[in-house]
C-alpha cells in the first residue's frame, strides 16, 4: 500500500535532518510541506522565549512538529507532555522527536485529552501547568479548557496558546477566553501554514 502522509514526513525527516539536531528537523519539515519561513507560527516561539515555561502541555501532537518547535526552546530539567489519540501518528510523532533528540525532554501520551486531563496529578505528579498549547480538534479546545479549570491545572498566570483561530477557526472557545473575567486574551496575527491565507494564534492568560 502506498505510504502515508506522516510516513513520508518521517522519511523526509530521517533522510535531511541531522539526527540531535532540532532545528535542521523543522527545517526538514517545512521544505517536505513546502513551508516558507515567514509562513510560520512564529507566536509560539516568541510566547515560549519570554515564558521559560517548565511544564508544558500539548494537546493534539500530529507528527511532532509544533512539539519540537516548542520543547528545543524549553530549559534543561522543563517538561513537554502531548496528547495524541492516534496510534499512527504518535508512532511517526515519536521517531521524529527523537530524531530531533528531544526525548528527554518530551513525553508523548498516546491516549484522548480527556481522559489524561483529569490524571496529570496521579500519574504525572504535575500540579498546575505554565503553558498549555492547543492544536487538536478545534471543537475540543472549549470543552478541554474548562475541563483543564475544573482539575485545577491552571495556575494565575499560566498561559494557553491556541492554533487555528482563525482557520478552521474556534468561535465557541474565542468567545470563551475573550469575554470570562478569568481570562486576559490577545490575538496573533500569523498565516496559516501551507497557504498565505490569514490565520492566527490566540494567547490567553488565566487569571485564577
Ligand atoms: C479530542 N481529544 C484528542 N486527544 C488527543 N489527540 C487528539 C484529540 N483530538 C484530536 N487529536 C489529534 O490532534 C490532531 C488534530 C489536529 C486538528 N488540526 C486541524 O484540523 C488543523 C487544520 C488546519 C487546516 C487549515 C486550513 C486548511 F485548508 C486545512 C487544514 C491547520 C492546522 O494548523 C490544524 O491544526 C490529530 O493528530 C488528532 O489525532
Ligand atoms: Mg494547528
Amino acid at each position: 500500500t502506498r505510504s502515508t502522509r506522516p510516513q513520508r514526513l518521517l522519511k523526509a525527516v530521517q533522510k535531511n535532518a541531522t539526527r540531535g539536531d532540532p532545528q535542521s528537523v523543522i527545517s526538514a519539515i517545512d521544505h517536505f510541506c513546502r513551508h516558507s519561513e515567514w509562513a510560520m507560527n512564529i507566536g509560539d516561539e516568541k510566547v515560549v522565549n519570554e515564558l521559560n515555561p517548565e511544564k508544558v502541555l500539548e494537546l493534539g501532537t500530529y507528527c511532532g512538529y509544533s512539539t519540537v518547535r516548542i520543547a528545543r526552546l524549553l530549559p534543561p530539567g522543563a517538561r513537554l507532555i502531548t496528547l495524541e489519540f492516534n496510534g499512527d501518528y504518535a508512532a511517526i510523532a515519536r521517531q521524529v522527536i527523537a530524531w530531533a533528540g528531544l526525548e528527554d525532554k518530551v513525553q508523548l501520551v498516546e491516549g484522548a485529552s480527556e481522559d489524561w486531563i483529569p490524571r496529570m496529578k496521579e500519574h504525572f505528579g504535575i500540579e498546575t501547568f505554565d503553558l498549555v498549547f492547543l492544536d487538536h480538534w478545534k471543537d475540543r479546545y472549549l470543552p478541554d479548557t474548562k475541563l483543564m479549570e475544573d482539575c485545577g491545572l491552571l495556575r494565575k498566570g499560566t498561559v494557553l496558546l491556541a492554533d487555528n483561530v482563525i482557520c478552521p477557526g474556534v468561535p465557541d472557545y474565542l468567545q470563551y477566553v475573550r469575554n470570562s473575567l478569568s481570562y486576559k486574551s490577545c490575538y496573533f496575527k500569523s498565516h496559516l501554514e501551507y497557504t498565505k491565507a490569514e490565520d492566527g494564534l490566540e494567547k490567553s492568560v488565566f487569571l485564577g
